[in-house]
């Protein structure tokens, strides 16, 4: 091959016909690699579309190619790369059904065009060229935009982009943000080295605007009195909401995404028909959610209500892929299983909520309750506050109780004695106290009950005050309720519960048969929660002695 030769092309071309079809791979690198040999490339394509009607992929980019497209491009092109040649003008490309992606960079282009009937054009990039005006893009599903380094004045002529996501207009000389409205779908903007604002300023001027740095790149400056229209102002609002959900969600977004995600996966399912031991929408089942950061005292509390309160609560056993610390049991503290397990059953929609919490997911499944509700009982877990928020969009109804420790210091000698946590790891439990507080400032009865919690004092009356009126919520027999706790709490049960030094560990307990609650419906209509009838004679017997009692 003399690749110095530049009529070499001429009759290189064709060689790349093979059977009449030619492969993406074999001809993106050999035009690469003419491109990289070749200094006169322009005229060769000529030969393109008469040699290469399958041609998928062209890579013409390093070439000193003057003409864009001159021959007619193969209709099967999905992805183009003429960078860095030397096109000055664009031509008519309503052929090009496929394309896709379009790479223009370091030409000579003044202006766009030729692309309006590229109905599947999702990338564009026209960096540095001669552009100083933004036309001819009409309602292109373009996702991505690069028009880096060109001669931009104004922002104009996206407002059609409705799937615009990435937008690339820095090193230009916009000194307006406006037009970019209603581009609902962007989550990335790059401004950087315009004539903007900082915008640092403009964020202390619009005090609760934050936009993350990784998502807009805006540095130069911006006119301060174009921020000064209500209009722009709800904008710059909308735009950062959107940008914050994308890359910094908050929780209600992240819950959201989380109950879709399990409501689709089980929805997917072949729909199986519960022997109406869980509840519809209209008839909760009682359940009780203890939130805290962890190492709170949470976990234990619930063990200890399911204990002491056998007859009528049981523990609903989430699923980990932690591993299980030293002591705890798979199928008592939690299901240990592996992350491709726990994947599948996101998949089967087995769960209802999932969290990842230190580098491990947890979630709560359907049968987890389902479990307890055949018991006839109430179900109690514990969880993280994001599992509260993924809880409150499902169908489930439960009573949450908020432990939040109040002296920090004592917080963070227990979670050191536990010897389970790196210094790293007490600090984000230690940090997410703040979170928990706000919520339950911000949020007025989001939690049904908070107590303050010392780490000495896991749980206090007010819990046991507020089980009796849980309990009675659910349409339970008051007195009966009311009478066992108050025999409960004076025969000093209630200190043992609540000892840290007591030696029974969570999950220790072996729950007997237990009698199931009456029924927790609300409404006197509404099927009881237990089996019926109930294939255990223990259970009947149970169910009696309870009703008796
Ligand atoms: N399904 C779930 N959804 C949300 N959070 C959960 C779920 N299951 C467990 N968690 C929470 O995840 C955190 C980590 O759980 P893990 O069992 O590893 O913590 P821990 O160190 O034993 O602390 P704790 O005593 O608070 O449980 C805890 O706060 C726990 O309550």
């Amino acid at each position: 091959m003399h690749y110095s030769n530049k009529t070499l092309h001429f009759t290189y071309l064709p060689d790349l016909q093979k059977d009449g079809v030619l492969t993406t791979e074999m001809v993106s690198s050999r035009i690469s690699q003419l491109g990289r040999f070749g200094t006169g490339l322009q005229h060769s394509f000529y030969n393109l579309s008469l040699h290469m009607p399958y041609l998928v992929m062209l890579d013409a980019s390093h070439n000193e190619i003057s003409s864009f497209f001159e021959f007619q491009p193969p209709k099967s092109l999905k992805e183009v790369n003429f960078s860095h040649n030397r096109m000055t003008k664009m031509k008519d490309l309503s052929d090009c059904v496929l394309l896709t992606k379009l790479d223009l960079d370091y030409n000579s282009f003044c202006e766009i065009s030729g692309l309006e009937q590229c109905c599947r054009l999702t990338h564009l990039s026209l960096a540095h060229n001669k552009i100083s005006r933004i036309s001819g893009l009409g309602s292109l599903p373009l996702t991505h935009l690069c028009l880096r380094g060109n001669q931009l004045e104004r922002i104009e002529g996206l407002e059609h982009l409705k799937s615009l996501q990435v937008l690339d207009l820095s090193q230009n000389r916009i000194t307006s943000l406006s037009g970019l409205q209603n581009l609902h779908l962007l989550g990335s903007i790059n401004l950087e080295k315009n004539l903007v604002l900082i915008w640092e300023s403009f964020q202390k001027e619009m005090c609760d605007v934050h936009i993350s740095a990784s998502v807009l790149y805006a540095s130069g400056l911006l006119l301060i009195h174009e921020l000064h229209t209500q209009k722009q102002i709800n904008f710059y609002l909308k735009f950062q909401v959107s940008s914050v959900n994308k890359y910094d969600p908050p929780m209600d977004v992240v819950a959201a995404r989380d109950h879709m995600t399990h409501l689709v996966y089980q929805l997917m399912q072949p729909q199986i028909l519960y022997e109406s031991t869980l509840p519809s929408a209209d008839s909760p089942y009682p359940m009780l959610v203890m939130t805290g950061p962890q190492g709170c005292g949470k976990r234990e509390l619930a063990h200890r209500l399911c204990q002491e309160f056998n007859k009528y609560f049981a523990y609903g056993i989430c699923h980990t892929t932690r591993g299980p610390y030293f002591g705890e049991e798979n199928g008592l503290d939690y299901h240990f299983v592996s992350q491709e397990v726990f994947q599948n059953m996101i998949h089967m929609g087995k769960f209802i909520q999932t969290i990842q919490y230190g580098g491990h997911s947890y979630g709560l499944t359907r049968d987890a309750i389902e479990d307890v509700a055949r018991e006839g009982l109430a179900c109690c877990v514990h969880m993280e506050l994001e599992g509260v928020f993924s809880l409150k969009k499902s169908y489930f109804e439960p009573r949450y109780i908020l432990l939040i420790p109040t002296q920090v210091e004592k917080y963070i000698g227990h979670l050191k004695s536990r010897g389970l946590y790196t210094p790293a790891q007490i600090d984000i439990a230690v940090s997410r106290i703040q979170l928990y507080a706000n919520t339950s400032s911000q949020r007025p009865g989001f939690f049904d009950n908070v107590i303050p919690c010392g780490i000495e004092r896991k749980c206090s009356l007010e819990c046991f005050f507020f089980f009796f009126f849980f309990m009675a919520s659910w349409s339970f027999n008051i007195i009966q309720c009311l009478i066992r706790c108050v025999i409960i709490i004076s025969s000093d049960q209630l200190a043992a519960a609540v000892s840290p030094s007591s030696d029974r560990r969570p999950g220790s307990n072996v729950k007997p048969i237990l009698p199931p609650i009456p029924t927790g419906r609300r409404t006197p209509a509404a099927p009881s929660l237990s089996p019926s009838p109930s294939p255990n004679p223990a259970v009947e017997e149970g169910r009696d002695a309870n009703m008796e009692g």
